[in-house]
């Protein structure tokens, strides 16, 4: 059912290689709302590995800007597309890269100074799921859209922002503050090679603009707020916060906003925190 394994994959055997075209097509697609990879697009992709998404994301007719770590990648893949303007190839661990310095300026010549923004596709490796997506979303000057293949628990929790459930994270008012997620579709863990322990998933976040961020004064002082409720889980924010205020002014607050005053971080949605942090740390 699947096809079987090129000698090249054997390269970097700790990776887990997409094998089926089907899904990289899948996945060049999936930008939704419009999102997807078209003609003309600038396309960011983060670890191209032997390039199975880049050939997919060329053939969707974008430019491709493709960051990697791996030496041996990054000259395979350039030795296997040859040279074409439409791929640019960095050697370069993205946790490092700085974006603004060196795509930003590739990405305004390829689009003639226009304001379009490019977009992100990726198969990233697990490990650094978390870190590229704080890295990104915050990003929405720059990206209209954010196409990850990451581990299909992660993907799940960070799509759903159901309050109230143990999977309930800081993480989760981050994304739901930058950006829009949505679970695309599963992937199963027979379309990697070498085959990894769980299955992957799909998930696009489309970015806001800085106009369209809850109205707060500081995203600094806001997201240490939101980590500091969830420090100690099961505390409610009149304890967890006492740093910021007195227990009284934090439970004044919770009534202005109408939660009641034993209130703790699982019970409040994105909005909640952004009028708590306007009564307790904006005033
Ligand atoms: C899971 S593989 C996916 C490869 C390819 N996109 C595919 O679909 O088969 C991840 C790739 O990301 C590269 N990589 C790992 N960490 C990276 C990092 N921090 N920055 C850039 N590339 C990285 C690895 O060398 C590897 O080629």
């Amino acid at each position: 059912m699947f096809p079987r394994v090129p000698t090249w994959l054997l390269f970097s055997p700790t990776q887990n290689y997409m094998l089926n075209s089907k899904v990289n097509e899948e996945l060049a697609a999936a930008g939704g709302g419009g999102g997807g990879v078209e003609e003309g697009d600038v396309v960011l992709e983060i670890g191209q590995g032997t390039g199975s998404l880049t050939a997919a994301l060329l053939e969707a007719g974008a430019t491709v800007f493709a960051v990697e770590k791996d030496k041996h990648m990054a000259t395979l893949v350039k030795d296997r597309f040859g040279s074409t303007e439409r791929l640019k190839v960095i050697e370069e661990d993205i946790t490092k890269f700085h974006i603004r310095s060196h795509f930003l300026p590739f990405m305004k010549e390829k689009y003639h100074n226009t304001t379009k923004r490019a977009k992100v596709v990726s198969n990233l490796p697990f490990n650094v799921s978390t870190e590229v997506v704080k890295l990104l979303l915050p990003m929405g000057d720059i990206f209209s859209v954010v196409v990850l293949m990451l581990q299909d628990e992660t993907a799940a929790r960070l799509a759903d922002s159901s309050i109230q459930t143990p999977e309930y994270r800081p993480i989760n008012v981050f994304v739901n503050f930058y950006s829009e997620p949505e679970y695309k579709f599963r992937v199963d863990r027979e379309n990697f090679f070498p085959r990894p322990k769980v299955h992957g998933a799909v998930i696009s976040f489309k970015l806001k603009n800085a106009e369209e961020y809850p109205p707060v004064g500081s995203p600094k002082s806001f997201f240490s707020m939101v980590d500091s409720a969830f420090n100690g889980k099961r505390k409610m924010l009149r304890k967890s916060l006492q740093h910021l205020c007195s227990s009284s002014e934090i439970e004044a607050a919770l009534h202005k906003i109408g939660l009641p005053v034993t209130a703790r971080p699982s019970d409040l949605m994105l909005d909640d925190f952004v009028r708590l942090h306007s009564h307790l740390v904006e005033v």
